[in-house]
């Protein structure tokens, strides 16, 4: 058997609500060659003509399994009950380090049913957790409001004109343009009410530290030297960057508490207080608040740590440290480290 029969070897498909986000396989050539060959689909898709054949179908399948395996794009099949409704895709930018760009399209027959919304969403939310990229752009032609509208949804911000040219159309057309990154993805998902504050109300008086956000966070350091970084999964605040394992202060707890619980959940790794040597500390803005985030330094622990949240975790050399994205906080701790160790 070969690996067109195995899609999921080369992807682990990803759920989005009742729709799965999956690789091409050469079994869908059929259905999505009688989806995109429709004029009012394919005249809003840049790089497709019209009309479109089953045999373009089939090479377009096969060069997405390609790009999929060599890390410069993922174009997915969107599925709902073993149906193929649409496509997917994000490919890197060659041009941009960090930067990617999104597209999808969604078969006549399924529109409206908020597809496009919940597909190009996780893609775009998984993209930012799991590969190495801040931004992501993305592109409608003028007239297509439908497609814009999808884009605002997800929590895509408009950032200007470009002109592209269309295959179908056989025209060079103006799209509009839309960003988002890490902020804007994560603030459409989870919207944080506002309170409204009567307009001549003084504000509440706050008691001290009050607007504090308390993080302890540890360097463990192996007998190599190495520092472990682990990378924010999909779902939280800052999903995709590299941090010192750690978390918030629960109440009543003390640092090195947190820390020990913290470093058992997350890894499954055992400290002792004793072995928590405090380094230096991060005071940086962060979700409305004021993170204070004492570092420790720990060369000694029991068990091998592995990611328990299904975090993925990097033994990195002092010198290698501002090769990971980090969050902004993290940055003068990783200079003070790399000029200690
Ligand atoms: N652990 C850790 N958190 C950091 C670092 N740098 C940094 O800005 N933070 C921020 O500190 C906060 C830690 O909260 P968290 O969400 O990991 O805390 P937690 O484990 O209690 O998770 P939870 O809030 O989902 O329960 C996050 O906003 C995180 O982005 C770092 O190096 N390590």
């Amino acid at each position: 058997m070969g690996g067109a029969d195995l899609p999921d070897a080369i992807f682990a498909p990803l759920k989005a609500g009742s729709l799965t986000l999956r690789a091409l396989r050469a079994a869908d050539a059929p259905q999505l060659h009688r989806l995109v060959n429709d004029w009012e689909v394919a005249r809003m898709l840049a790089r497709v003509p019209f009309p479109y054949s089953l045999e373009l179908a089939e090479d377009w399948i096969a060069s997405t399994r390609a790009q999929i395996e060599a890390g410069t794009a993922w174009h997915l099949a969107v599925e709902r009950d073993g149906a193929l409704l649409g496509c997917v895709g994000l490919t890197t930018a060659r041009d941009a380090p960090r930067h990617a760009e999104l597209g999808y399209w969604v078969g006549r027959r399924h529109w409206g049913q908020g597809i496009g919304p919940e597909a190009a969403g996780r893609l775009a939310r998984w993209a930012l957790a799991n590969l190495d990229i801040d931004v992501i752009h993305a592109s409608v032609l003028e007239e297509n409001k439908r497609s814009a509208a999808v884009l605002a949804r997800i929590g895509f911000l408009e950032d200007g004109m470009a002109e592209q040219d269309f295959t179908a159309r056989n025209a060079r057309l103006p799209v509009r343009r839309f960003r988002a990154g890490r902020a804007e993805l994560s603030a459409a998902r989870e919207p944080v009410p506002v309170p409204e504050a009567p307009a001549d109300a003084a504000p509440p008086p706050l008691a001290p530290g009050a607007n504090l956000l308390l993080v302890a966070a540890c360097a463990l350091i192996d007998s190599d030297g190495r520092v472990l970084l682990a990378r924010r999964p999909e779902g939280k605040p800052m999903a995709g960057l590299w941090e010192f394992p750690g978390g918030k202060l629960a109440p009543g707890e003390t640092p090195e508490d947190a820390l020990i619980r913290e470093l058992h959940e997350e890894l499954g790794i055992d400290v002792s207080a004793a072995c928590l040597a405090p380094f230096a500390f991060a005071s940086h803005p962060l979700e409305g608040k004021h993170l204070l985030m004492p570092l420790y330094l720990c060369r000694r622990w029991n068990g091998t740590p592995e990611g328990r949240e299904g975090q993925a975790l990097a033994w990195v050399r002092p010198n290698k440290l501002a090769d990971y994205a980090m969050p902004p906080a993290d940055k003068p701790l990783v200079a003070l480290l790399r000029d200690f160790l």
